[in-house]
């Protein structure tokens, strides 16, 4: 499942964000790539440090509050943002993210990846997120401040920026709910049993409707 979420950083965060980012020393983005992703990777990246601590942190904190994320995500791990920066029609070719990630605690494992999106698309040429399946390509370019959250599974790349600079803030989730069907199938109920509560509030179909969900969640969730 892919879903996109709008504006889940507000204009204040994004200008924040842009403006920690606009202090902040770049490094080649290699260094952040597992040995064969490496190959195809071909960025600048934020080196770590006080500008990356405060900006992933604004960003988590966003994302933790959208109840979209949540319910799309179910986030059990969030990895501290990582910011990339393409220009110069540099380009991330195809690869498959990292399965496991050291984190500050230990190791996680990526089940979703995310990208927040922190330029205006106007301002750039290329730069599309793409995301490879056996149907097909589907590409993204997104506004600022919005986020694409996508299976961890896919082979996936971006596009060359072949002017203007994009800047992003890429990251991954371990999911209480491990198998993507699974979150498919408990984000679809989420979803379907809010816009019913709205419709006809706490009804007995809403209640038959959220005993599902949450037996489901109970029977999938790794805690
Ligand atoms: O820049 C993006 O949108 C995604 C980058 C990516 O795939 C990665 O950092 O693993
Ligand atoms: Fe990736």
């Amino acid at each position: 499942m892919i879903v996109c979420i709008a504006d889940v950083l507000s204009a204040e965060q994004l200008a924040e964000v842009r403006e920690l980012l606009s202090r902040g020393t770049y490094v080649d983005g290699k260094q952040t790539a597992g040995w064969h992703a490496r190959l195809v990777k071909d960025n600048s990246q934020l080196a770590g440090g006080e500008v990356a601590t405060r900006a992933s942190a604004i960003i988590h904190n966003a994302l933790m509050e959208s109840a979209v994320f949540q319910a799309a995500v179910r986030p059990r791990h969030l990895r501290s943002m990582l910011f990339s920066s393409y220009s110069g029609g540099q380009t991330y070719g195809s690869h498959v993210d990292d399965a496991l990630m050291r984190t500050e605690s230990g190791t996680m494992r990526s089940d979703v990846s995310m990208t927040v999106f922190l330029s205006d698309p106007a301002s750039y040429e290329g730069g599309e997120l793409v995301i490879e399946g056996p149907g097909g390509e589907q590409t993204y370019k997104l506004d600022a401040g919005s986020v694409i959250t996508y299976p961890s599974t896919t082979l996936h790349h971006v596009a060359p920026v072949t002017s203007g600079t994009r800047e992003v803030a890429v990251s991954w989730a371990q999911s209480l709910v491990r198998a993507p069907e699974h979150r498919e199938i408990l984000f679809d109920l989420d979803t379907a049993r809010r816009s019913l509560f709205q419709r006809e509030g706490k009804s007995a179909e809403f209640d038959q409707l959220s005993k599902s969900h949450a037996n489901l969640l109970r029977m999938w969730a790794e805690t």
